[in-house]
Parts: structure tokens; sequence; C-alpha cells
């Protein structure tokens, strides 16, 4: 973070730093996922932005889109360097992935590098994807930047439903290509980041023809555009889609062919190959492997969410240290907005969230690293658990981050909708992840398909993985009975979780038994089938975030650990009392019991009150990093605001030629 002196600070920022009981930075590593993460990453912050070459003279959101568009290119052509020159130095391949590389990129993006897709999916892709001899030829090639890929999967008539996808790519054993072919509009490529004008490469996925049959779609590496002149090759019409709500520097792009000719050995050919002679083999065990960089991607994502509300919640809390408001006791000062019980309602879920996504998140990618390792070895028995995991997890925190960004946004008044104080651009960014790499209903439902069959099991007794092993109790039909007590609020939720996949289970047994095909029947459930999937996703996440909590702070001073323990606390009496209705229809908790937990509630939002600024600085996001006139260190709010308000184009001068032009003809009557 950047301090500046302290005669700097904001006297009452300075106040909360002095309140503050805990060791920040033993928080800190926590967040980062142990000391050493946390000296990695500063590490790559402090050799990234030292850099002075990206930094902005005008504000990016003062220029226009093709300026914007411009400039996002010359930062990441400075940033590729600086990854490439220096980072892959530290790290190797690794520092693609780390927390340090994220957090610097957004020092460089306010909104987001065309350069994305080619580090979140192009380069992932190739290696999850490509043969070991295929990788050898790409990475390389990809790593040094000598080739910009994107992503390109979805069709204008098609996001969710990949099987429906209508480009094809068809074998020519006479020549030893494939053919790729948009037969319709709607087959059109919709929607890749970095396609519509700076890739010069791009992963298509193509329903793949060979030998007069159709298998299915399959990923292939399309050059499409020529490495020096950048025009498009013949064959390939590629565009910009439009103005978005965001994402306005991701060059989102459009795609399409007309019988357009690439070899055979640029299908990726890890999971399926296509010989000479035209013949399909497949490779992998699993039908679904070729799904593989969205499983990535999806469990990266609920990191992603926790970063990003993270980055909000440090805005909004500090800024409600800054900002005083109102005259609640006649002739006292105007408290500080923080002080308000419901300031403190609105923002402490907020950190307490980005700290369950955070743990959650590093859970998560540990598993997906176990189940790598097991599938490295053929084993796939734990993909089908791994994408129920992954769906929902990503559904519920990219949705509970965009929520809560947005509740930052209103926690700070007037100031939140500047532009300047980067709540806006952070929300419009962090909304689509509820839609990209799988919609929000659409992952949920897809966790619940794995929800119901395991419901199955356990009430045929069988043996459950893990994450479901819970259903087993419920099965037995175990009334589970209200206790305040954390393992007594967990058991709780994964009784409301298991009671719902119970009715959905019951209502499509109903519904089959009475003539209504299985399809039917899955459809008439599916709005209990996406609340019984979000029920069992929170359950896991409470569990999650506690049984990390407990670990992490099992070796740490006691006053992190009473912190901690306060913040995981609250996320479980928070959700609980949000879902009092499902509480009451599945526990045994009555109107006393409620009540208690309502005041405990608020005996936790005073718990953590004189810890909040404190707790936000452990997020440890330099100033560069978080963009913001009102969450900036030293919180000097007003004279940012101002010193921003000076950089609008509309201050350049002290009247403008509209004023000439129609304001003052139309004062004269002469427009
Ligand atoms: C400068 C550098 C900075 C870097 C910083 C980066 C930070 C940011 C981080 C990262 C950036 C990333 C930015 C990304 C931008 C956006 C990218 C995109 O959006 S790319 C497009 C994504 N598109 C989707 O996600 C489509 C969603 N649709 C689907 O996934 C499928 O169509 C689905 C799952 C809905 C249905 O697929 P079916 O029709 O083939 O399958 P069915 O018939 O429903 O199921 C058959 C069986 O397969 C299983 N299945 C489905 N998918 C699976 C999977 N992936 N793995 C394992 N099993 C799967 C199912 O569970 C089912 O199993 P049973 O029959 O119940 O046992
Ligand atoms: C900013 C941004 C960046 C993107 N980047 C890329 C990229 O780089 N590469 C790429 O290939 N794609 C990209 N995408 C596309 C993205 O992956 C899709 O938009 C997403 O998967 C959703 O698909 P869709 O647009 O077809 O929505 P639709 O599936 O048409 O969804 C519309 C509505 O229908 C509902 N619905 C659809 N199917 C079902 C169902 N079976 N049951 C119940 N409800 C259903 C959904 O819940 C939703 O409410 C990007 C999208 C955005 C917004």
């Amino acid at each position: 973070m950047t301090k500046g002196t302290q005669a700097d600070v904001n006297p009452d920022l300075k106040k909360e730093r002095l309140k503050c009981n805990f060791n920040i930075q033993e928080v800190t590593f926590i967040i980062d996922g142990g000391k050493d993460k946390t000296l990695q990453r500063k590490k790559i912050e402090d050799v990234a932005l030292n850099i002075a070459a990206s930094i902005d003279e005008v504000p990016e959101e003062c220029l226009n889109l093709k300026e914007r568009y411009d400039n996002a290119v010359r930062k990441s052509c400075v940033y590729s360097n600086i990854v490439k020159n220096e980072l892959l130095e530290i790290t190797g391949l690794e520092a693609l992935g780390s927390p340090g590389l994220r957090r610097t990129a957004d020092a460089f993006f306010k909104d987001v590098s065309p350069f994305m897709l080619h580090l979140g999916m192009f380069v992932p892709t190739i290696i999850g994807q490509c043969t070991p001899e295929q990788q050898a030829h790409w990475l390389p090639k990809a790593l040094e930047m000598q080739i910009i890929g994107a992503y390109a999967q979805t069709e204008l008539g098609h996001g969710t439903f990949i099987r429906g996808l209508e480009t094809t790519a068809t074998y020519d054993p006479a020549t030893e290509e494939f053919v790729l072919h948009s037969p319709t509009l709607t087959s059109t490529k919709w929607w890749a980041g970095g396609l519509g004008n700076t890739a010069n490469h791009c992963i298509v996925v193509a329903q793949l023809y060979t030998k007069g049959q159709c298998h299915g779609t399959h990923p292939f590496i399309v050059p499409i555009r020529d490495l020096d002149t950048h025009e498009p090759f013949p064959g390939v019409k590629v565009g910009d889609v439009g103005i978005r709500m965001g994402f306005n520097t991701a060059d989102n792009g459009f795609l399409r062919f007309n019988q357009y000719r690439i070899p055979r050995e640029n299908m990726m050919m890890k999971n399926a190959k296509v010989m000479k002679d035209g013949t399909y083999v497949k490779v992998a065990r699993h039908e679904k492997l070729t799904y593989g960089t969205m499983v990535f991607v999806r469990v990266t994502l609920v990191m992603e969410a926790a970063f990003n509300l993270a980055k909000a919640a440090t805005i909004a809390v500090r800024y409600s240290a800054v900002r005083r408001q109102s005259q609640p006791k006649p002739g006292e000062p105007e408290p500080q907005i923080l002080d308000y019980p419901t300031q403190q309602h609105k923002l402490f879920i907020c950190i307490a969230t980005a700290h369950a996504l955070q743990l959650t998140g590093l859970w998560l990618w540990r598993t997906f690293e176990a189940v790598l390792a097991d599938m490295r070895k053929g084993d796939t028995d734990s993909l089908p658990e791994l994408h129920a995991l992954s769906s929902c997890l990503k559904a519920v925190s990219t949705s509970d981050s965009a929520a809560l960004i947005e509740q930052c946004r209103f926690a700070c008044g007037g100031h939140g909708y500047m532009l300047s104080s980067n709540l806006p651009l952070l929300y419009s960014f962090v909304t689509a992840t509820r839609t990209y790499e799988g919609d929000y209903t659409v992952l949920l439902l897809q966790t619940a398909r794995f929800l119901v069959k395991a419901w199955e099991q356990a009430e045929s007794g069988k043996v459950l993985t893990p994450t479901v092993a819970y259903l087993a109790c419920a099965a037995a039909k175990e009334k589970v009975v209200w206790s305040d007590s954390v393992d007594g609020m967990i058991r709780s939720f994964q009784a409301v979780a298991a009671g719902k996949i119970a009715a959905c289970a019951e209502n499509i047994k109903r519904l089959t038994k009475t003539g209504t095909s299985l399809e039917d029947a899955w459809q008439l459930s599916t709005v209990r089938l996406v609340a019984a999937s979000e029920a069992h996703c929170r359950a896991m996440i409470c569990q999650a975030y506690w049984h990390e909590v407990t670990r992490l702070t099992a070796s740490c001073s006691a006053s992190v650990k009473i912190v901690m323990e306060q913040l995981a606390t609250l996320y479980l009496v928070y959700w609980a009392l949000e879902t009092t209705g499902d509480l009451l229809r599945y526990s045994t908790i009555c109107e006393s019991e409620l009540n208690k937990l309502q005041l405990k509630y608020e005996e936790l939002l005073a718990l953590i009150r004189p810890n909040a600024v404190g707790l936000v600085d452990a997020f440890d996001f330099r100033d560069e990093i978080l963009h913001s006139t009102l969450g900036a260190y030293d919180g000097r709010v007003y004279e940012r605001l101002m010193e921003e308000a000076l950089k609008s184009p509309l201050n350049e001068t002290s009247v403008q030629s509209s004023f000439h032009k129609y304001i003052r003809p139309l004062a004269k009557g002469k427009l």
C-alpha cells in the first residue's frame, strides 16, 4: 500500500488505525495463503509497479472509445514485457496464475486489458488441451507474445448450450486440413475477449466432422490475422461486437469463417485425435474433458470474486471512516458514518464475504489440483464432484460479490456514483462474471444434477463423496435441533440444503409416477432445484470458511484468532437471519431463538467496529491498484475528488464552444 507520510493521513483514519487491536500482517498472510505468498506478491507488485510508463496522464474514462482501446494496447504491451522479462524470471510459469500478477494488472488497467484472455484462457487452453508436442510448438510463442490469442466458443445464437454450437470443422484427408465454416448468421463467434482487433490467433470451438460423421465440439488453434500486416486472412471476417456495459477495453469480438482451411495439426489433440486418413480416436477417459478450461476458470473466479469485493470493501470502509454526516445527538459533532449500525450492517458482511470466498477459493484450488493429479494418473472419478463444486461456487461467489460491490457503492452515497471512486467500474466488471464462464442459473442446475443423484445414493445407503456426506444424516430422517453455536448453525444450513434437495427429488418422483417424462419433471422442478443448489453451496461455504479459519488461526496470536472468528461468525449469523424462513421450515428454530440471533448479530457489529479499518488494511491494496478517490490509504477523500474533477476535459476551458454555437443563439432567438 502507498502509505505516504503519517502527517498526510486523515486524522479520523489515523485514530482508526490506533484503535485496531490485532496484528494486521498476520491477517494479510492468512488471506494470501501464507507468508511466502505475501512476500512473493509484494515482490511482483514492486517490480511491476516501478515502471512509470504505464501511468495514465488523462483518466481512462475521459478518453473516447478508440483512444481508450489504443491506450489499453499500449499499456498491455508495456505490461506483457514486464511479465515476460521480469516476472517469469522470478517465479517461472507459476507467475501467470499468481495473485501478484492479478493485482498488478489492475494497477495498469482500470478497465480490462485486451490481452486478458490471452493469459486468462488462450494459454491455459494450450496447457490443458494440447499434446506435449503441440504445447512445445505453441506455448513458447504465446508466452513470448509472438502470437496473441483469444478463446472463441460462444456464438451469436448459443453460449450456454455448447452442444448447440454451429461452427463446423470438416476434415479433408486429401489436403490433411480442417475446413472451418460458419454456416449461419447465428454461428458467428461472438464475445471472445481480445478477438475484435487485437488477437492474431484464436482457439475456436467447433463441431468436428470427419468421414461424414459429427463427433461433437472440439477446440482448434486458428491463425486469423497475418503476423506482419495484421490483416485478417481471406475467409476470415473479424471485428468488435459493439459498446458494452463494461469491458470496453477488452476488445470483445465477432468472427466468421468462409470455408477457411487450417492444418490437421491445429486441432488440440490431448483428448481426441483425427488421424491423417480421417479416423477419429478418442483419447480421454471422460466425455467432458474438453470443457477443462471452463472448469479451471470457474475455479479461479471464486478468488477473483473475493479479490474484487475486498477492493470495494476497502474503498467503502475507509471512506466511511472519513465521512461525517447528520447529527443524531443535538449539540454533538457529526459522527463518522461508520458509527451507524446500518452502515456496519452494509459493510462488515462485505469484509466477511471477501474472507469467506478467499478461503473457500483457496480450498477449491487445492481440490482442483488434487483432481488434476488424479487425472494425470488416468483417474477421472472425482471430476463430477469437482464440476458440481466449481459450478455452484462460481455461481454464488460471483453473484454475491456483484451484489455486495453495489452495496458498497450505495454505502458511499453520491460520491460512490463518481467513476473516480472506482466502484461503478468495479461493479460493471464483476457483474459480467455472473454471466460469463457459465450463467448463474445454468451452473446451479448443473450442481443440482449431482445433488439429486447424491440424494438417491444417500437414500439407498451408499457411501457419499465428502462435499455431500451431510446428506446421509438427512436421509436417515434425523431432525436437526437448532443451536446458535457455530457447529449448530452449519448443521442447520446443511439440514436446509438436504431438505430442499429431498423435496426436489420427491417432486420429480411424484411427477414421473403420474406419467410426466423425466425431462419435463426436471424442468417443472428447476425453480426449487436452483434454490436447493444455492442452499447447498451456502452450507458448503460456511463449513469451508469456518474450517479454514480454525485451521489457519491455530498458530496465530490470540487477537487475530478472535477477530477472524468474529467475522466468520458474523457471516454465519448474517445468513441465518437472511434465511429465517428456511430455518423455520427445516430446523427447530423458534421466535425467541431468532430474537437471540438478531441480538448476537448486532453485538458482532459492535465488536468488529474498532477493527474495521484494520481489517480492510489487511487486504493490503496499494493505492495504484485501488484507483479510488474514496479509498486511498491516506483518506484525503475531498482533495482527491477535487483533483480528479479538475482533470475532466470539460474543465479545460472556462467557456465551451457549444455556448457560442447553441446557447447564445437560443437566448437571442436566433437558433
Ligand atoms: C492481464 C492478465 C490478467 C489476468 C487476470 C485474469 C483474472 C480473471 C480470471 C479469469 C479471466 C477469465 C475471463 C473469462 C471471460 C469469459 C470467457 C467465457 O465466457 S468462455 C465461454 C464459457 N461458456 C460457458 O461456460 C458455457 C456454459 N455451458 C456449459 O458449460 C455446458 O454447455 C453445460 C455444462 C451447461 C451443459 O453441457 P452439456 O450439454 O455438454 O452437458 P449436459 O448434457 O448438461 O450434461 C452431461 C453430463 O456432463 C456433465 N458435465 C457438464 N460439464 C462438465 C464439466 N465441465 N466437467 C465435468 N462434467 C461436466 C454434467 O454434469 C452431466 O453429468 P451427468 O449426466 O449429470 O452425470
Ligand atoms: C463480458 C463478457 C465476456 C465474455 N467473454 C467470452 C469469451 O472470451 N469467449 C467466449 O467464448 N464467450 C465469452 N462470453 C460469453 C459468455 O460465456 C456467455 O454469454 C455465457 O456463457 C452465457 O451464455 P448466453 O449469452 O448464451 O446466455 P443464454 O444461455 O442465452 O442465457 C439467457 C438466459 O436464459 C437462461 N437459460 C439458458 N439456458 C437455460 C437452461 N438450460 N435452463 C434454465 N435457464 C436457462 C439463463 O439463465 C439466462 O437467464 C463473454 C460474455 C461476457 C458478458
